[in-house]
């Protein structure tokens, strides 16, 4: 394979194509909306601030006209020192004032900014969190993780600087147009004509900066979700060494967001020079007409010394609504991405009154489930069943055949397509989401331990649960043993994902997790495939006292274990062809029977 043919494969191979481009004109209703943020702040913060600001915008404005019209025009021209001691002292009290209010306007924009900045995180992430598994399913960790993130950061200088600045920036440009105006209307005439030059070339430049900060975005997202998966798979990697292709395909993101990167700030910085150019042009101007002026005495010296000020003060508050228009263009990009995320619905959902239920017997029925992923294929077709409460019944069958579907839809991770499920005969739509998912526990093969103590990740079933309550649980699934030769016993720290820990240790502190939850329903999805016969005795051990008393559905390839269980499904291409006993199944002599049949001879080959 030559070499760019291995770049393709290799760009092939990694595909994340659930980020795109939301490509909306700039929209009010989303300023307005992200605008709202500040709500909670207007009654104390943002007052302040403002009131910081319109000191400042004053003293700026005064200032010169003290300085060109009276200190020159009045007090120089006509000798009068006391008048010149009087406007030095007022002068130079507005500029400690100036520094006091600017002091002050830095401090509480910037609370203003961190505050709003938080509360956006906290309503994204909290939005998330109660978003449906389908919407988990359609992304990437790493392409949240950056709206969670990026997205959130890149509002921050808006808010800390941007939106005050704004204001600020606008009563200067206001208040310098009219005291321009007042001063000579004929040279504000004359400078002004460059004005819609400026704004004809800044409106295209615009939108191409706008599409520039969209796709640092979408490159960054890539970034992270190849970021994620490379961190997260890198055992897989280096078993098949793929460290190679896996760099080339990193350092081929790295550099598509290193170059939009580039591409983005190098269209921002033609905004500065553009406007510098500008102020130029407007010098050049007061410079030529101005002197035309004061030679036929159409305007004093000292006008024209407060004209020259006021020019200075009318191009930068352009030059840095240039710089907010680009924070707010950075802001919107971002804005749209995180607005997309809230307006997210979660597609299960409570229903308006939904039924409290504290405590479950645990009968589950399926009447005529019918369920799809997706439009293209149906993953379960008219499955009907009853589990009485405190039965133990076992799902088998091929890969694909639709048995986790099932442990999906009783947890309501999705909503069936058609048909309905019930428990104790309710329907569990109608159930409060939050009582339904506390009776019941899915104890999944691959367990999840969350960084922190082992202590911690058992009582994650049961956070009121106390330290007694958590080692008499781990005592009771057989854990205790194993837990308390680790460094620091209970108190052992863990990574995330517990890769300390081996596939059995982590099922029985997954099993006292359980436990210490007390559900009324359990569902084991291959709880105990991939394990050592020893670790697997002690497993079949504390499963027992695990599921006493409870209702349990075990999906389980190792059909060994599943023996005892009160009935069985069989499961083949979404639909429950057999159902029965063991010993009642293995006389129908046929899916069962098979799959009990191959397991058996793959055993008595290997
Ligand atoms: N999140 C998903 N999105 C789209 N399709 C899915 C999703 N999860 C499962 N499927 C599809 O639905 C069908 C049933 O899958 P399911 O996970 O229920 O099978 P299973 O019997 O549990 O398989 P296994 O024994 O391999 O775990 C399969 O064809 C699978 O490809």
């Amino acid at each position: 394979m030559n070499n760019q043919e291995k770049k393709v494969l290799i760009k092939e191979r990694f595909q994340y194509s659930t980020d795109t481009i939301i490509d909306q004109p700039f929209n009010w209703k989303q300023m307005w909306r992200l605008l709202s943020y500040l709500k909670p702040y207007v009654k104390n913060l943002l007052p302040l601030a403002f009131l910081a600001v319109i000191v400042s915008a004053i003293v700026r404005l005064v200032a010169p006209i003290l300085i060109g019209k009276y200190t020159l025009d009045y007090a120089i021209k006509n000798n009068d020192t006391r008048l010149l001691t009087i406007l030095v002292s007022i002068i130079a009290g507005m500029y400690v004032l100036s520094y006091i209010a600017n002091r002050f306007r830095i401090k509480w924009t910037n609370q203003l900014g961190q505050n709003v900045i938080y509360d956006l995180r906290k309503h994204l992430f909290t939005h998330v969190q109660s978003l449906s598994h389908r919407f988990f399913d359609q992304r990437s960790a790493g392409s949240i993780l950056v709206r969670i993130m990026n997205d959130i950061n890149s509002l921050q200088e808006l808010f800390t600087s941007g939106v005050i600045n704004l204001l600020m920036d606008f009563l200067l440009l206001i208040g310098v147009v009219v005291l321009l105006f007042t001063l000579s209307p004929q040279l504000t005439l004359a400078i002004l004509i460059i004005v819609p030059i400026m704004f004809f070339i800044s409106t295209s430049l615009r939108k191409k900066i706008r599409r520039s900060w969209q796709s640092v975005r979408l490159k960054q997202s890539k970034l992270n979700s190849h970021l994620n998966e490379a961190i997260q798979g890198i055992r897989v990697t280096q078993s098949y060494t793929q460290e190679q292709e896996n760099i080339a395909f990193f350092d081929g993101v790295n550099t598509e967001n290193f170059q939009s990167w580039r591409n983005a700030t190098r269209r921002n910085a033609m905004f500065t020079p553009m406007v510098e150019m500008t102020n130029a042009i407007g010098t050049a101007i007061l410079l030529w007409y101005g002197a035309t002026l004061i030679a036929n005495e159409t305007i004093s010296i000292g006008i024209f010394v407060s004209f020259a000020f006021y020019l200075g003060m009318f191009w930068e508050p352009i030059s840095r609504l240039g710089q907010v228009y680009n924070q707010l263009l950075i802001g919107m990009a971002s804005s749209e991405r995180i607005f997309e995320f809230i307006d997210e619905k979660p597609i299960v959902k409570d229903a308006l009154n939904p039924i409290e239920v504290n405590e479950m017997k645990g009968k589950i029925e399926f009447e005529s489930v019918e369920f799809a992923y997706d439009s293209k294929r149906k993953a379960l077709n008219s499955v009907s069943f009853t589990i009485d409460a405190g039965q133990t019944v076992a799902l088998v069958g091929h890969t694909g055949s639709g048995k986790t579907t099932i442990a999906n839809l009783i947890s309501r991770f999705y909503d069936v397509t058609s048909g309905e499920v019930r428990i104790d005969g309710v329907n569990i739509k109608d159930i409060s989401i939050e009582k339904l998912r506390s009776q019941i526990s899915v104890v999944l093969q691959d367990t999840f331990i969350f960084s922190g103590t082992i202590i911690d990740n058992i009582r994650f079933g049961n956070p009121l649960a106390s330290d007694e309550e958590v080692i008499e649980a781990a005592k009771a699934v057989g854990a205790d043993d194993f837990i308390q030769k680790l460094s620091d016993g209970y108190l052992t720290e863990v990574e995330e994902r517990g890769n300390v820990l081996s596939v059995g240790e982590r099922q029985l502190i997954s099993f006292a997790r359980t436990l210490l939850a007390n559900p009324t329903i359990i569902i084991l999805d291959e709880a105990t495939a991939s394990i050592d016969t020893e670790t697997e005795i002690k497993i079949q051990k504390a499963l027992k006292t695990l599921l006493h008393g409870r209702t349990a559905i075990m999906i389980a390839h190792r059909l060994s274990t599943i023996r005892e269980a009160d009935n069985i499904f069989v499961l083949d291409h979404g639909e429950i062809m057999e159902q029965g006993n063991h010993t009642e199944l293995m006389e129908q002599r046929g899916i069962y029977y098979g799959l009990v049949k191959a397991q058996f001879q793959m055993l008595e080959v290997g």
